[in-house]
């Protein structure tokens, strides 16, 4: 099983073709809401690949808070340790015009997720066999439940987004750790050749269309991505990470499991949304044995 401890968030996207001034009101083309947030994200990429999944989260007392329950249910993933705050659920706002986009995330629950949460739940981690964290929950929070995981001897894989909200301290605690390249030029600055050597067989950085890279102990491994039509990159470095975990704990080393996700990410860029393009397990060895349809 795997748990992932992170943030669920509802995506409200306006895309406009006028972008109002201070105090102008405009009228928008299209609104979606769209289930998000990277703790809900990875959660759902994992378990379409089959792993079975718990997810340690808050959400509010809203619909939305509803919605994003009921959506995980629908994927598999066990919601009894998310629990609901009396403030609103996380949202994105995202606004679209010009093919730019501006976003204003509110944390809103996701903030309320404290540690007495991650006790609670000490149950489900210790029973775990890997647990995924991103950065969109309180740093307290983060903490305690990377102490849980150490005592438990938990393997930890840690997707340091956003990364200003990382601590160097916690290194030590983590298993695997998969920075996309901005993320690891702001925590480890630029020689990314010396940073891999420094994490043997821990740091993963992913590298967008060009795959993902890690230090071996002895030589520098290079996966490539696979090449495939971009229709919305969105939940890409979700689908990474979820399917990552799915393979490491399916017993798959480290190569075939970059390898693995690397495939699982391609084919979730060919789709529209996080959450809507992630692959199921027969979609991603299809792809792998050239068998697709
Ligand atoms: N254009 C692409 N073609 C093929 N694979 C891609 C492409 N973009 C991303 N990927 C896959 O997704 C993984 C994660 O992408 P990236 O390094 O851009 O992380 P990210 O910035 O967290 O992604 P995002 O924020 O878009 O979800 C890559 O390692 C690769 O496997
Ligand atoms: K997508």
């Amino acid at each position: 099983m795997i748990t992932v401890i992170g943030s669920l968030n509802m995506d409200l996207a306006v895309k406009m073709d006028v972008f109002p001034k201070q105090g102008e009101t405009v009228l928008g083309e299209q609104f979606q809401t769209i289930p998000g947030g990277k703790g809900a994200n990875q959660a759902v990429a994992a378990a379409r690949l089959g792993s079975q999944v718990n997810m340690i989260g808050c959400v509010g007392t809203d619909s939305f808070g509803d919605t994003l329950r009921n959506v995980l249910q629908q994927e598999h993933v066990h919601t009894d340790t998310i629990t609901t705050a009396s403030v609103p659920t996380g949202i994105a706002n995202i606004l679209l015009y010009n093919d730019d986009n501006r976003i204003i995330v509110v944390p809103g629950a996701n903030y309320e997720l404290s540690p007495v949460h991650i006790e609670a739940a000490k149950e489900v981690i210790q029973q775990s066999q890997m647990v995924i964290m991103q950065l969109e929950i309180p740093k307290e929070t983060t903490e305690y439940a990377l102490k849980l995981c150490k005592e438990a001897n938990v393997p930890v894989l840690f997707n340091p987004a956003p990364a200003a909200n990382f601590d160097m301290r916690w290194m030590e605690e983590i298993t695997y750790m998969t920075p996309n390249e901005s993320e690891c030029l702001l925590l480890f600055g630029d020689d990314f050749e010396e940073v891999l050597k420094r994490y043997p067989n821990k740091l993963i950085i992913t590298l967008g269309s060009d795959g993902a890279r890690f230090f071996d102990g002895e030589y520098p491994i290079h996966i490539p991505g696979y090449m495939t039509k971009v229709v919305d990159t969105t939940g890409a470095g979700d689908t990474f990470n979820g399917a990552l975990a799915h393979a490491l704990v399916e017993g798959q080393s480290l190569d075939e499991a970059v390898y693995f996700a690397n495939i699982a990410a391609s084919l979730s860029i060919e789709k529209f949304g996080a959450q809507g393009g992630m692959p199921t397990l027969g979609a991603v060895y299809a792809r792998m044995s050239g068998c697709e349809e």
